[in-house]
């Protein structure tokens, strides 16, 4: 039963991006990779730059990692650098990750409205699910849709659909909520609208993503969603 006291305007369904829209994983995605960079003999890169290559999967993360030292791997060296990265980073997944301000109780808000609501995330799937858990808000969600559970992940828009099928949700009465080029590109492939938090992980400003609407704070969504103007 949903209750009376938030309004979400015309929505019934939310997708939310994982990485650098709910949660701030990028110092522990640092710690990973990094910790691939010394096992090939290169320096360590800052946080500030892995928040500029995040956001397609730890695959292209690892790539971009290599790259910014001029390096390109081999297909074979990449899977390598991977499980390396993997093995890392699922043991130090929460070691410093923590929810954005406002998402706790905007999240739980939401479901307390009544809404479906999904995760629809580069990460893989158990990553995800695992993440969520330490962190307290996994059983907030209808699904938890990683890079691997479906064959096509954010940009493309098959991840989106996937999402609100497994949430429950229907396009025409759903929104996504993202920090990057990938989540704005397949929201907009899918029709749905999206927001983006400009705290969040991308190489360009938040405001030349292409969102329909930019925010600085995750508790500022319930008000926008109130009196969205469709
Ligand atoms: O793992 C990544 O590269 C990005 O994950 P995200 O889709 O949750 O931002
Ligand atoms: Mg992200």
């Amino acid at each position: 039963m949903g209750s009376c006291f938030m309004s979400t305007g015309p929505f019934s369904c939310i997708l939310f991006d994982l990485d650098g829209t709910l949660v701030d994983t990028a110092p522990d995605l640092t710690g990973a990779l990094n910790h691939v960079l010394a096992l090939n003999k290169l320096a360590p890169v800052s946080v500030d730059h892995v928040r500029d290559i995040v956001g397609l999967g730890a695959r292209v993360t690892i790539e971009r990692g290599f790259f910014h030292y001029g390096r390109t791997l081999t297909d074979d060296a990449l899977d390598e650098a991977l499980e390396q990265f993997l093995a890392h980073y699922s043991a130090n997944i929460c070691d410093t990750s923590v929810l954005y301000s406002g998402v706790e109780e905007s999240v739980k808000g939401f479901r307390d409205a009544g809404l479906k609501l999904g995760v629809c995330t580069n990460k893989t799937e158990h990553l995800s699910v695992s993440l969520l858990e330490q962190l307290g808000l996994a059983h907030c969600f209808d699904t938890i849709c990683g890079s691997d559970t479906v064959p096509n992940r954010k940009p493309h828009p098959d991840h989106i659909h996937a999402a609100l099928a497994r949430a429950g949700g229907n396009a025409a009465a759903s929104i996504m909520i993202g920090d990057s080029q990938a989540d704005v590109d397949s929201a907009k492939a899918a029709g749905l609208p999206v927001i983006a938090m400009s705290y969040g992980y991308t190489a360009v400003p938040a405001h030349a993503l292409g969102a329909d609407v930019v925010l600085d704070a995750f508790s500022d969504i319930p008000n926008v969603l109130a009196n969205w103007k469709r």
